[in-house]
């Protein structure tokens, strides 16, 4: 397991900001380099600053792919959705220009749809030039729940799959995710966290023990060059 490195700011509106300048720094250096840039984004509540502050940057948005590492399985009119919180704070302004490639399609499960999402995700998820992850104070990334039947596809580092079903346990809602191999293949990989409990459970996952119980220490434990960059404010 490589240590990973905290940036700590003093407050969430300054991690928004040096978050979203190193981002678009490496999406900026992947277009110039390369023509193009892909980036995946977590959900939840935690990226919305961070979102409309890398939404503002001036690169060419216009040949940057962006995608979610996870989403909850309902439509976009769903107050849950990934999705649409990402529509909402990140392809807005001069970001609105960029390629945004979604997980949902209509269908009561997910698993109807697998081999279309599948082949959707496969050309872009090797590999991105950045990943920023959450993490939930249970201890799961992406949609990496704890024990959650299909966390094993998840995590498998030598799987060919892009994605995988995850139905975690204690909740209707099934989830779509990336899996384990390209998250850690990011060029730029980080783990964007705030307040003290969430801290907290990093140092749980830090200290070791059964992968399952904590799905964040896949990430962890990963074998990188680079090591993970955590955000931190309280
Ligand atoms: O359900 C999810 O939870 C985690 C953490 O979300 P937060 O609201 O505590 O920031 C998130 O990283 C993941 O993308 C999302 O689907």
């Amino acid at each position: 397991m490589s240590e990973p490195v905290i940036h700590r700011y003093e407050t969430r509106e300054a991690l928004a900001e040096g978050l979203a300048a190193g981002v678009a720094a490496v999406l900026a250096g992947a277009v110039a380099t390369e023509g193009e840039a892909r980036l995946a984004v977590s959900g939840g509540s935690t990226p919305k600053r961070f979102f409309e502050r890398l939404a503002a940057a001036k690169i060419d948005w216009r040949n940057v792919t962006i995608t979610l590492v996870d989403e909850r399985w309902v439509p976009e009119d769903n107050e849950r959705s990934n999705a649409a919180m990402l529509r909402r704070h990140l392809l807005a302004g001069p970001a609105a220009a960029a390629r945004f490639v979604p997980f949902y399609e209509p269908s009561t499960m997910p698993e109807e749809v697998f081999d279309t999402l599948n082949d959707r995700f496969h050309p872009i998820g090797r590999r991105f030039d950045a990943v920023i992850l959450g993490m939930g104070g249970d201890g799961h990334t992406a949609s990496w729940f704890p024990h959650a039947p299909g966390l094993a596809e998840c995590l498998d580092p030598a799987t060919h799959d892009t994605i995988a079903i995850v139905h975690p346990l204690g909740m209707d809602e099934p989830r779509v995710t990336l899996t384990l191999p390209p998250v850690v293949d990011a060029r730029f990989l980080a783990l964007h966290i705030e307040g003290e409990e969430k801290l907290a459970t990093l140092e749980a996952a830090k200290t070791g023990g059964p992968v399952a119980d904590m799905p964040v220490r896949a990430v962890l434990g990963a074998a990188r060059t680079e090591p993970l960059a955590v955000f931190w404010a309280p």
